[in-house]
């Protein structure tokens, strides 16, 4: 695993945003497709940002993503199918396909379609976040390291909503609903690139964890300290407790 420092959250967007595209394009370049999972959060406005602006050929790109609310309407501000519709795919040409989890229909028969479909599709390039309780996607601690299954039913954990709502979300935890569909962590290691955006001062601690304690399913992200290619971004802020 790399650690690469920025000195604030826009330069560490750009350098992950322009370190996917790279990635993206020698895929396409050595495959002719490229299979790619895209996250969504606060953490990768700046890298997407970076990433709608670069040279690509998207009708060559597959794209999953990382997890969905439960019920909560595609409309929501809050909605990841929204935030990715308008942030990321109607700002680039039509992709080859997007595979977006939908939230709002039989939340295991929707792991059961995503799960063949990513299994067709092994990933080239994955943009992943973590959360302050160290979660990847919506896989909160203790995390499920065991399943092979590509996507789950989760509940979320009071950090992780009380999260959502501080970012702004949401109006109250309440609102935040008590279940997503996420990828597993199974499935997100089996990425061949990963690429973790982590920037501001609300990460540092599971930054720390994630780097610096041993892989433990309390701190779902340091699973990334066994992957063979994963690099996080981060910023003074997020790096701040690192030693
Ligand atoms: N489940 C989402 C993930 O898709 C995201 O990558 C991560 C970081 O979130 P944020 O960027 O909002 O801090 O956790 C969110 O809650």
């Amino acid at each position: 695993m790399k650690v690469i420092r920025s000195h604030d959250p826009k330069a560490l967007g750009t350098m992950a945003g322009k370190a996917a595209a790279a990635l993206i394009r020698d895929t396409i370049r050595e495959k002719g497709t490229a299979n790619i999972i895209l996250a969504t959060g606060t953490s990768q406005f700046e890298t997407i940002h970076q990433l709608i602006r670069e040279d690509i050929d998207w009708s060559k790109v597959n794209m999953f993503h990382l997890d969905e609310y439960i019920a909560l309407p595609e409309t929501h501000p809050a909605s990841f199918r929204k935030y990715l519709k308008e942030r990321f795919l109607e700002k680039v040409p039509p992709l080859k396909n997007a595979y977006l989890v939908n939230g709002e229909t039989d939340p295991e028969a929707e792991c059961s379609r995503l799960g063949k479909l990513i299994q067709d599709h092994p990933i080239d390039v994955a943009l992943v976040g973590i959360g302050e309780n160290g979660h990847l996607a919506f896989n909160d601690p203790p995390a499920d390291f065991e399943t092979t299954r590509p996507y789950l039913v989760v509940a979320l954990d009071a950090a992780c909503r009380r999260q959502q709502m501080n970012e702004g979300w949401f109006a109250s935890e309440e609102e935040v609903p008590g279940k997503a569909i996420s990828m597993s962590v199974h499935q997100i290691m089996l990425s061949k690139h990963i690429i973790c955006s982590v920037p501001g001062i609300r990460k540092a601690t599971a930054v720390k964890n994630s780097l610096e304690q041993p892989v433990s399913n309390l701190y779902p992200a340091s699973i990334l300290q066994q992957h063979a290619d994963c690099v996080f971004y981060l910023d003074e802020e997020s790096a701040s407790a690192l030693s």
